[in-house]
């Protein structure tokens, strides 16, 4: 079984389909890196995942059941969590509260929590008092990521989660998900940077026109001469 598995996927906005027939299949133990051209669709898919665009065919399941169409409230009490590129963050308040606002679901684990989530990301627990928009951009994506996996998740999404920032912070970003993944989350994530992303990747889904292109491991990804030329600079 599956943690999530998206089958022949088609869906977009206002009736005009983005992705015509994505597969996409990701287990506990996966980290599944989806890369591809712009405008390839590899946001749409995430956000047809997590309810927040509409799935005209195709199904998508979560542990056998299919949850296609489903609310992203519904999904996120399913154990799924969801970091999207932008506004991830509310900047006028302090850390904690952002993480506190993350736990709405779950009040009662709040405290284990918040200690489980500084331990992913020490800086924080320096920052805690601080708001959350005074913080570097890698430090505020520690913070959305933290949000997120308040509610404990299963699968967690990511829109570029190190869009905009510096490669030693990039690299802190992937080495966190790598973690994460290890305590038992499987990962599913868009990601521009490419090459480093496929290097952690144990699946990799390369998207041209809202279609697969290439589904492999990150590492056969990364060797393939082809996959190389075309999507990952040479
Ligand atoms: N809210 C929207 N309404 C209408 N069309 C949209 C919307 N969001 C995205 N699109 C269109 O859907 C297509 C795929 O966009 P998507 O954001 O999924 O691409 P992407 O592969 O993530 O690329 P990028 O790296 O540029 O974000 C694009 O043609 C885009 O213009």
């Amino acid at each position: 079984m599956s943690l999530l598995n998206a089958t022949q996927v088609e869906g977009g906005y206002g009736g005009m389909n983005i992705l015509k027939g994505v597969d996409m299949a990701i287990d506990k133990e996966d980290i599944g890196v989806i890369v591809g051209p712009n405008g390839a669709g590899k946001s749409t898919m995430l956000k047809a995942i997590f309810g927040l665009v509409e799935v005209n065919g195709g199904d998508i399941l979560l542990r056998d059941k299919s949850i296609k169409n489903s609310a992203p409230n519904k999904l996120v009490e399913l154990g799924m969590g969801f970091i999207p590129q932008e506004k991830n963050i509310f900047p006028s308040m302090t850390v904690e509260e952002n993480l506190e606002m993350g736990a709405y679901i779950k009040p009662h684990t709040t405290k284990t929590m918040l200690e489980r989530i500084y331990s992913f990301f020490p800086p924080l627990l320096e920052k805690r008092k601080q708001p959350a928009g005074e913080l570097s951009g890698g430090q505020r994506q520690m913070v959305a990521m933290g949000r997120a996996l308040m509610t404990e998740p299963t699968l967690l999404l990511l829109d570029e989660p190190t869009a905009g920032l510096s490669p030693l912070y990039m690299q802190e970003i992937f080495d966190r998900i790598v973690e994460i993944n290890k305590a038992g989350v499987g990962i599913l994530m868009v990601e521009q940077n490419a090459k480093q992303a496929l290097e952690i990747a144990t699946k990799g889904f390369v998207l041209a026109s809202g279609q697969n292109l290439y589904t492999d491991t990150g590492q056969n990804l990364l060797n393939d001469p082809e996959v190389a030329k075309s999507f990952l600079g040479g």
